[in-house]
């Protein structure tokens, strides 16, 4: 699929972007405030604001609307910079095209439908504008593509995903859980398409967006969309996830951004060299595993032919025990022991069971 990268859009991005702006645009004098506080700082790339919010339920600020866009264009005029906002129907795409808006966003409650998707896709047939789509609510890595692909089909090839994260309502840390391992997984399955993360909604708290934003940098994600607002507790929405402008500057201070190398075609001669020790390790690692897992269906065998169960807790416990035990004394986490341990011991117990179930003669030893 043939995209732009962000630093061809012909907005004067570069190759990672910060958009930084309120949740939602609120009154005129909020968002002079911010522009005063951006203005000059060439570490802020996009200003956005939100126009209509989708609130879980009615009764809440649900946005100025139309009204808000004026307000974004002389920011955009203030700022010098490229101005984005959210879209989730045909009438926001109209009224962001006659306010020169320069790039839409798809969000997570309009990606889980396909039929919203394709409706804004239609009334951007022949426009030149960048669109990025945020992941849908749940982690379909189908939906995520297939909104992405929608726009692509109507001609749009400036276009970018969002990173916010995944409701999971057994989870009590994040607001919405992130998932780098499935945000990376769109990157090899669209190899151009750049992501950028969205620390506010996957934090929830304004404590947690450090963190998260050096996180999708070491994930090697291409920008930060952080919520900024002059006063948070102020904030007539999402109050608890929005930062100060300087709160902003500081913190991008302090997260490291990465280098933008490809490490397969570009790669260092010291590297190189490391990588192949690695890769001479994990083959030992391998025959080691061959050889445990021969060992494995050996006992196998004993238990089919002696009628023993597959599984042995007490002797299962004792193995998980040490081998932690080994393992952080090696200065490895438990829960990695704990993880490696049980991959292996799930195996282990499916290839007896598969043993036993077959009708080949029993054992060849034992
Ligand atoms: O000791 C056994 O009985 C085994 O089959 C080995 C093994 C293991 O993988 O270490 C596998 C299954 C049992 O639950 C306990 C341990």
């Amino acid at each position: 699929m043939e995209t732009l990268k962000m630093k061809d859009w012909g907005l004067g991005l570069g190759e990672q972007v910060v958009i930084a702006g309120p949740c939602s645009v609120e009154t005129e004098q909020q968002i002079d405030s911010l522009c005063e506080s951006f203005k000059g700082k060439s570490e802020i790339n996009m200003f956005r604001g939100g126009v209509w919010k989708p609130r879980t339920r009615p009764g809440n600020f649900e946005g100025l609307g139309e009204e808000a866009l004026p307000l974004l264009q002389k920011a955009k005029e203030s700022l010098g910079i490229p101005i984005c906002i959210e879209v989730a129907n045909t009438a926001h795409v109209e009224a962001a095209l006659k306010h020169d808006i320069d790039v839409l966003w798809i969000g997570a409650r309009t990606t889980v439908n396909p039929f919203s998707v394709q409706e804004i896709a239609d009334s951007l047939k022949g426009v030149d504008i960048p669109v990025m789509v945020k992941n849908p609510i749940n982690p379909d890595m189908a939906l995520w593509m297939g909104a992405i692909e929608r726009l692509h089909a109507v001609g749009i090839r400036k276009l970018a995903a969002i990173h916010r994260g995944f409701a999971d309502p057994y989870d009590k840390i994040y607001r919405n859980k992130p998932n780098w391992n499935l945000a990376m997984q769109l990157k090899l399955e669209l190899p151009n398409i750049e992501i950028i993360n969205d620390p506010s909604h996957i934090g929830g708290k304004a404590s947690m967006i450090k963190d998260i934003s050096q996180r999708a940098l070491n994930f090697g994600m291409d920008g930060l969309m952080i919520e900024t607002h002059p006063n948070p507790k102020e904030a007539w929405s999402d109050a608890k996830q929005q930062i100060t402008p300087n709160e902003l500057l500081s913190m991008l201070k302090e997260i490291s951004f990465r280098e933008k190398i490809d490490m397969e075609t570009e790669i260092p001669a010291n590297l190189k060299e490391l990588r192949e020790s690695v890769d001479h390790i994990d083959q030992k690692l391998i025959d080691l595993l061959s050889d445990r897992f021969h060992l494995i269906d050996q006992i196998g065998a004993y238990k089919k032919v002696h009628k023993l169960s597959v599984y042995q807790g007490a002797r299962w416990q004792s193995v998980l025990a040490d081998r932690i035990a080994l393992g952080v004394k090696k200065d490895m986490s438990e829960k990695f022991m704990k993880s490696l341990l049980v991959a292996i011991h799930d195996e282990s117990v499916k290839r007896q069971e598969k043993q036993i179930a077959s009708k080949d003669a029993t054992a060849k030893i034992l």
